[in-house]
């Protein structure tokens, strides 16, 4: 049996558990010693299909951070079996568990889809959590013609271009337990919503949510529902960080490289960049940067850095450095 106290030595490494801050606060090493005991379930070949567009995460990464969390993850849902066991006692009754619920929050381009891609995978090896799913918010954005109608083209990814109302209904449909909940797809191709399409999710073990705005407080608002939060139907949320000169890099780059892959496409909204040059394509990208992703990053995702369970730092070789956990 796994031992529940793995016995490592944490001594120095525990940066941080002064009683002034919420987190527990680990370096890298201390933070990869935490899962001695817990079988790596995952092969070089499963590393390279989840990698993200410009992510180098390789098998060395997800055995020093993503086993750890997989472990924290994995006696949290336990834990949380407790607590329904806890309320069918009290309630005389027991009402179907509902899916365990993760958000994964973080700026554009920070390599979120490639973190709520391992965690789906590494979840999915546990014996209690077969069926995970995974769900990006940007299928609750609002259609290019809808955003356009309301002057919101320039502000793609802001808090006022989704349908909260929509991600809400979709969220608490999910926690209610209902065998089959429906989402609306996007397409980073033709950047747009596409009609007709949907992912239908399945009642799972576990649902990963992964979006920039997962973590955004509710908006005071006298409509009933947009008075509750993405976040209240979270169990447990992640937040990916790095410096913001990083993600800038990061988001030229995987740019340059988009524009001899995806943008070449011919029905890439972006067919028009496949051409241009190396440096018209870095303006290019920097300006999107500049305009859109750069200020959503400061006004709207990370003040909600504080809002997570555990916070995932990352250098600027994309390996994470420092992790946060929310003492409880
Ligand atoms: N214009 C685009 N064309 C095709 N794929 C894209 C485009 N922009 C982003 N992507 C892909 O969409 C996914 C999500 O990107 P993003 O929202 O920036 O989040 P993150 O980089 O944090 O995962 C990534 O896998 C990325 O490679
Ligand atoms: C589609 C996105 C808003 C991300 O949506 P998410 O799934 O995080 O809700 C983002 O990747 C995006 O396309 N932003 C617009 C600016 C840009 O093209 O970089």
């Amino acid at each position: 049996m796994v031992s529940q106290f793995p016995s490592t030595d944490l001594g120095e490494h525990l940066l941080a558990l002064a009683p002034s801050s919420p987190y527990v606060d680990l370096d890298r090493a201390a933070w990869s010693r935490l899962s001695a005991s817990t079988p790596l379930p995952l092969t070089d070949d499963d590393v390279e299909r989840l990698r993200g567009l410009g992510d180098p995460i390789d098998l060395a990464e997800v055995d020093a951070i993503y086993r750890p969390l997989s472990r924290l993850l994995n006696l949290y849902v336990q834990a949380t079996g407790g607590l329904h066991d806890a309320t069918s006692t009290f309630l005389h009754e027991d009402p179907p568990r509902t899916p365990y619920v993760i958000g994964v929050a973080g700026s554009v381009a920070v390599g979120k889809s490639t973190t709520a891609r391992v965690l789906r995978e590494m979840l999915a090896r546990w014996p209690e959590t077969p069926r995970v799913e995974l769900i990006t918010t940007d299928g609750f954005l609002y259609p290019n013609a809808e955003l356009e109608r309301r002057g919101l083209m320039e502000r793609k990814g802001f808090p006022e271009s989704y349908d909260r109302r929509a991600l809400i209904r979709f969220l608490s449909r999910i926690k209610a337990g209902q065998d089959e909940v429906r989402a609306p797809v996007y397409s980073h191709t033709i950047y747009d919503i596409v009609p007709g399409e949907e992912v239908v999710v399945r009642k799972p073990d576990v649902l990963v949510v992964e979006g920039l705005n997962v973590l955004q407080p509710a908006r005071p608002s006298s409509v009933d529902e947009s008075t509750v939060a993405v976040s209240d139907f979270f169990d447990f949320s992640i937040y990916v960080d790095a410096r913001t000169r990083n993600i800038r890099q990061w988001y030229v780059e995987r740019f340059l490289e988009l524009r001899r892959t995806a943008f070449t496409k011919p029905d890439s909204y972006f067919k028009r960049y496949a051409s241009l040059s190396d440096q018209e394509a870095t303006e290019k990208a920097l300006s999107i940067w500049e305009s859109i992703n750069a200020p959503n990053l400061e006004r709207n995702i990370l003040p909600t850095r504080g809002r997570a369970t555990l916070v995932l730092t990352k250098g600027s070789d994309h390996a994470v450095q420092r992790v946060r956990l929310r003492k409880l």
